[in-house]
């Protein structure tokens, strides 16, 4: 037997091992939407004497790693924090180089054999587009375009965001909508019009998504670092003390295990 015959038997016993527990899991109530903050990257790189970036590389691999146990186990919605607006005051170097990753990784997404295309996967980028680099911002605008008939699973990619400035730009489309429709109405503005909760979430970059029930945040880390502030209030946090490149199926099974457990007991409480 060659090393690619071997390869693929353990790809498939890998496959059916996942099956196996992925059914086990699926008895009780599954979350419909996980999040990730993919933490250590460059701790990785360091720690395994690696050129700057290479951390980077392996953390992408990871993510289709992760992608696929998530869609495989019947999550519809994952979303990633890939890039946020306080990562633009890293050196020069650093920010460019990342770029260039995420040009490079997202054009791969579209491919015909990605995960993003095996799964159907519309993908969404999410955050402030103005302020990437023209090439990432085409790449993401054409990877969008080209899964928009996509509708198995959704992907919600955070680059260029915060939490704090998707939610001041949905107050500012919120005024101006309230504004112009006013306008438009009764043709001056009315002090008693204000906007609402509602007209907030509808104006959010993440309604494309329901709230995430389970954020994975990596690198033992419990903070939030300004990703779905809004969107987090009654989701559960887990965070394996594993870099992310290093995050594997199992920490997946263990989120997913904790979700249930938590779901379960709080359905108690209300039965009492
Ligand atoms: C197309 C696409 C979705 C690509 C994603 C590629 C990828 C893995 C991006 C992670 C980016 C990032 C800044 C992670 C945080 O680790 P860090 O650099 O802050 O590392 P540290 O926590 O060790 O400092």
């Amino acid at each position: 037997m060659d090393i690619k015959q071997r390869t693929q038997i353990y790809k498939n016993l890998g496959s059916l091992v996942r099956k196996c527990i992925f059914g086990i899991l699926s008895v009780a109530t599954l979350p419909n939407h996980i999040a990730f903050i993919m933490d250590g990257n460059r701790r990785y790189s360091k720690q395994h004497n690696l050129v700057d970036g290479e951390g980077h590389k392996f953390g992408y691999s990871s993510l289709m790693s992760m992608l696929r146990y998530c869609y495989e186990l019947g999550v519809k919605y994952v979303t990633v924090y890939a890039f946020s607006i306080e990562n633009f005051k890293r050196s020069p170097e650093e920010v460019q180089s990342l770029m260039d990753l995420m040009q490079e990784k997202i054009e791969g997404l579209i491919k015909e054999e990605s995960i993003v295309n095996q799964y159907g996967v519309r993908v969404y980028f999410i955050g402030n587009l103005k302020l990437l680099t023209k090439p990432v911002r085409l790449a993401a605008e054409r990877a969008m375009d080209a899964t928009a008939k996509n509708s198995k699973a959704v992907l919600s990619i955070c680059i260029a965001y915060t939490s704090t400035d998707e939610i001041l730009h949905s107050v500012e489309e919120s005024c101006e909508e309230k504004r112009v429709k006013v306008g438009v109405l009764n043709g001056k503005r009315h002090e008693k019009d204000v906007i609402d909760v509602s007209d907030i979430e509808r104006h959010m970059y993440m309604a494309v998504a329901p709230d995430p029930d389970i954020i994975i945040r990596t690198s033992g880390e419990t903070r939030l670092s300004n990703f779905l502030l809004w969107q987090s209030s009654n989701c559960l946090l887990y965070s394996p003390s594993v870099l992310w490149p290093e995050i594997g199926f199992r920490h997946l099974v263990r989120a997913v295990l904790d979700f249930q457990h938590k779901l379960h007991y709080l359905n108690k409480q209300k039965q009492a």
